[in-house]
């Protein structure tokens, strides 16, 4: 289901928590909105799930008008499922009479018969790997199998919408890596439009198909993983999603000359935002920097080293400011080392 949100705003007590102008989703896709806590993710989904009522501004599903500042479509009337991080299992319930519960009651599904019940429920809890425990109560179940039935149950009744508020994050953390491919696979099979909320920058950059950033109530960036990362528009993007360092310096018909080096040293541009090069800085990701011995470049001291497995990464002194700079294992460095930080790529 498409859905269009446009000048929304939403005050509390005259402090305005949202202030979005513009965010499209396209039938199918999946968005995660991404940003720290208080950013204003939790007041966006529930007003988008009509669960509050917009200051200003509109939210369209489907060339529907669902909510503005007066009138607001109730969350049962908008074909959109919900899953929270808490799962909000019934304990008296078996696995298969959660997912079978919202084909009974579910306003926007056609009223099935018993075998067709029966059927679209195996199905459900096929796609989410449950068709074996589909007698078991929720006390019976790991913390994996659950929110897979909170999934199934979000998905059975064939939503348009899928709203996620950090679904993953009271499981540890080698389930929450688990579960994503289990979404992404849900994702593909049912290919339910999904709005994923998460404060965790590698989840929405695994899964999402484009990922809105958000900072203190705004959209800071709308792109692909890959445009987030790699071209980020923003500091508060540059820094938020990834590690990044912001090297001041000059920039010179198109080419950067950074503070600190040897006036000889020239980065090339590449599509560095019009933001950064009106502020004299050039973003860049600690693998794009290398430590060598000799040569021009930036001149620091290593004052730290943590050996990762297959990199290294060190912390660079210079002249009072911290680089970050991700190295490989055949050349490496100690604390106090003198050295130079070059650009690689
Ligand atoms: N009912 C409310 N009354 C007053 N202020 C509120 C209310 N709900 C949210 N806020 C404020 O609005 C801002 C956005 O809150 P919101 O819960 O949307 O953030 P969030 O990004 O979801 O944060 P978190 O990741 O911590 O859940 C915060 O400053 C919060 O204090």
């Amino acid at each position: 289901m498409s859905t269009v949100i446009n000048g929304l705003t939403k005050k509390f007590n005259h402090v305005e928590a949202l202030h979005i102008d513009e965010i499209t989703i396209e039938t199918g896709e999946f968005v995660a909105i991404l940003g720290p806590s208080g950013c204003g993710k939790t007041t966006l989904m529930r007003i988008l799930a009509g669960f509050e009522t917009p200051t200003s501004g509109t939210v369209y599903m489907e060339s529907q008008c669902v909510s503005d500042a007066n009138t607001v479509v109730p969350p049962e009337k908008r074909n959109m499922s919900l899953v929270f991080q808490s799962f909000a299992l019934w304990p008296h319930k078996t696995v298969k009479e959660h997912a079978e519960f919202p084909l009974l009651h579910d306003r926007f599904m056609k009223k099935l018969d018993k075998d067709a019940r029966i059927a679209r429920v195996d199905e459900i809890l096929e796609i989410v790997g449950l068709e074996s425990m589909g007698h078991r109560y929720p006390n019976q179940l790991s913390g994996g199998q659950r929110q897979r039935v909170a999934l199934a149950r979000a998905l059975v009744a064939k939503p348009k919408l899928m709203l996620m508020d950090e679904p993953l994050s009271s499981l540890d953390a080698e389930l929450r890596v688990e579960m994503r491919k289990e979404i992404q696979q849900i994702h593909r099979l049912t290919k339910t439009t999904i709005l994923y909320v998460t404060h965790d920058q590698s989840e929405a950059l695994a899964m999402a198909d484009r990922i809105v950033v958000m900072k203190d109530g705004k959209v800071e960036q709308i792109g692909t993983p890959k445009q987030i990362y790699a071209k980020p528009e923003t500091e508060f993007v540059a820094t938020f999603v990834g590690k990044a360092n912001l090297v001041h310096g000059q920039w010179e018909e198109g080419q950067f000359i950074p503070k600190y080096a040897d006036h000889s040293v020239r980065w090339s541009d590449e599509e560095v935002a019009e933001r950064f090069k009106d502020k004299g800085i050039f973003p860049v990701r600690p693998e794009q920097l290398e430590l060598v011995k000799e040569g021009t470049g930036i001149l620091g001291v290593v004052t730290s080293v943590q050996y990762q497995g297959k990199e290294i990464h060190y912390t660079v002194d210079v002249q009072g400011e911290t680089f970050f700079v991700h190295g490989n294992l055949f050349t490496v460095f100690g604390i106090g080392d003198e050295v130079i930080i070059q650009k690689n790529k």
